[in-house]
């Protein structure tokens, strides 16, 4: 979180003093929600609010701590921001199902205003008649069932490069974290945009920095009207910077589509249908649609793509690793029965990963106890509204802590450990119909990208459990390794996952099926 850095800490007292003595003629006026029957929620310091008690802590983890003395919904004041924060499953559904119209909005962050065409994608269009066509796009065409099965030579053959680049330094440690980001970026890149992209380093790079960026927490969305603050934490220039850079990057990429079409139409040349090219039907009445998209809403939508889609399934895989290197009887499980089902089928490709029932367990416990979007997208409340007896005021930024209920001793056994068992013969999905369980969110905003994680997540994970036993290094032991996780709009661990690959089986050739 930005507000950990240290000397970052001396330059927010400094500002905070300036913001105190500017705006105290307008504390007065914000005392209005003091008045109203608001949510409990702890005392708030002028201008700060209750910053100061989320300061050195992980958000997801600092408001889970606040919400057991105030309760699962909790009034906050984030800076200037009025925060509805839900830590119960029971109002997560009251916000994502019972009043799912009236929080079917976002607040807007500065990263999604300058990253994101001020905020033309899906993930953070406010909502509307544009948000509803976008996301019709995503559903039906983008990331339907159908296409994302389209895709899955690419994933396989991805998948195969990854193991064969792992089996040529097997007894050596690798960095797997690192390998498997950038294989899933390549695999979401091919989808995207046909192929490899020229800057795709540069492009990861982007990817990162904007989803650390993108957490709502920075300094800029606490306090939006003080535009000088977004100048002076250096956010503002940093985001214009990755933008010019994204943009650049992404104009390429379509322009290249462009030509490709009209050498396709005539006759030279034949083109696979990737994402690009599905959403350039929709360019500038490209096809005489009723809703059509400009360049920048293309490119908001491609940046979304890669920011919601890549992040979280590659952080989902490392988690799962990383949990299972801690739980070898789970690991070893896991592989039993993985290696079963591909010996068994005599094929190793992703027409098997449906059998692998254990696997999938593996894979939900993964995401209840690492979401790998804690805090989901925060709503904002578009009229006024009651939960509970709670007044809900216009325009308050809603969080749900989805990290926190999935972890509550109300709804889980032994909440901490990790024991894919407790989902046998349990119906909990990833549906959003289970508020205990919400990894992809919920209602009108929930996760559209759900297939094609998820097929991000299954194979890669089949493929590294069924070609490579694995080590920790230099003689650590599985109980030594850290869990801690580092500070994003997606929750990785904090420290790369270093291991060393113990071939099992040979790794595919040419010829083999992944
Ligand atoms: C393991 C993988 C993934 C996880 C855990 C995940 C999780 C989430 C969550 C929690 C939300 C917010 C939901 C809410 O507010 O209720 C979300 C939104 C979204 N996700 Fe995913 N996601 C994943 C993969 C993907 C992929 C692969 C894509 C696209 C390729 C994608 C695209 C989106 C988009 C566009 C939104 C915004 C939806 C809207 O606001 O209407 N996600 N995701």
């Amino acid at each position: 979180m930005e507000i950990q850095c240290p000397s970052f800490q001396v330059l927010l007292a400094l500002l905070l003093f300036m913001i105190m003595v500017l705006k105290i003629g307008k504390i007065r006026g914000k005392t209005k929600y003091s008045a109203s029957n608001l949510p409990p929620g702890p005392w708030k310091l002028p201008v700060i609010g209750n910053l100061h008690q989320l300061a050195g802590s992980l958000p997801h983890h600092g408001l889970r701590d606040l919400a057991k003395k105030y309760g699962p919904l909790m009034h906050l004041k984030l800076g200037e921001v009025s925060a509805i924060v839900v830590s119960s499953a029971e109002f997560a559904k009251e916000v994502m199902k019972t009043h799912d119209l009236i929080f079917a909005s976002r607040p807007q962050v500065l990263a999604s205003r300058i990253l994101s065409y001020d905020s033309t994608n899906v993930a953070f269009a406010p909502y509307g008649e544009y948000w509803r066509q976008l996301r019709k796009i995503c559903t039906l065409e983008l990331l339907s069932a159908k296409r994302v099965r389209s895709y899955r030579p690419i994933r396989e053959e991805e998948i195969r490069n990854l193991i064969k680049s792992i089996a040529s330094r097997a007894g050596s440690p690798i960095n797997l974290t690192q390998e498997i980001c950038s294989s899933t970026f390549t695999s979401t890149s091919r989808a995207a945009f046909g192929k490899k992209t020229r800057d795709q380093e540069k492009f990861i790079y982007i990817m990162k920095e904007a989803a650390k960026a993108a957490s709502g927490f920075a300094l800029a969305d606490v306090f939006p009207s003080v535009s000088l603050l977004h100048l002076l934490s250096g956010m503002r220039p940093k985001l214009e910077r990755l933008h010019k850079e994204a943009d650049r990057i992404m104009g390429g990429i379509i322009k290249e589509h462009q030509r490709d079409m009209v050498t396709t139409k005539s006759g030279e040349g034949e083109a696979e249908e990737d994402l690009v090219d599905v959403l350039l039907k929709f360019h500038e009445h490209g096809n005489e649609l009723e809703f059509s998209l400009t360049t920048e809403n293309i490119k908001a939508v491609i940046f979304d793509i890669f920011g919601a889609g890549s992040e979280t399934s590659s952080t989902a895989v490392d988690w799962a690793i990383a949990e299972m290197i801690k739980n070898p009887r789970v690991m070893n499980m896991a592989q039993i029965e993985v290696r079963e089902v591909f010996n068994r089928k005599g094929q190793v490709d992703e027409t098997c990963i449906r059998e692998m029932k254990y696997l999938n367990l593996v894979i939900k416990e993964t995401l209840r106890l690492h979401p790998p979007v804690p805090l989901l997208l925060p709503r904002e409340c578009r009229e006024k509204c009651e939960i509970d007896g709670y007044e809900i005021p216009v325009k308050s930024k809603v969080i749900v802590n989805a990290w926190a209920i999935g972890r509550d001793p109300n709804y889980w056994n032994e909440p901490e450990s990790f024991n894919p068992d407790r989902f046998l013969d349990s119906s909990i999905d990833y549906k959003g119909a289970n508020f205990e369980y919400i990894p992809f969110g919920a209602g009108r905003r929930m996760c559209p990208g759900v297939s094609f994680g998820l097929a991000n997540v299954e194979l890669p994970l089949a493929l590294l459990l069924y070609h490579f036993d694995w080590k920790l290094p230099k003689g650590m032991k599985h109980e030594d390794l850290d869990m801690t996780e580092a500070f994003g709009a997606a929750v990785k661990r904090k420290d790369d996952l270093h291991l060393i690959p113990i071939p099992y089986h040979p790794p595919p050739t040419e010829k083999s099926q992944v």
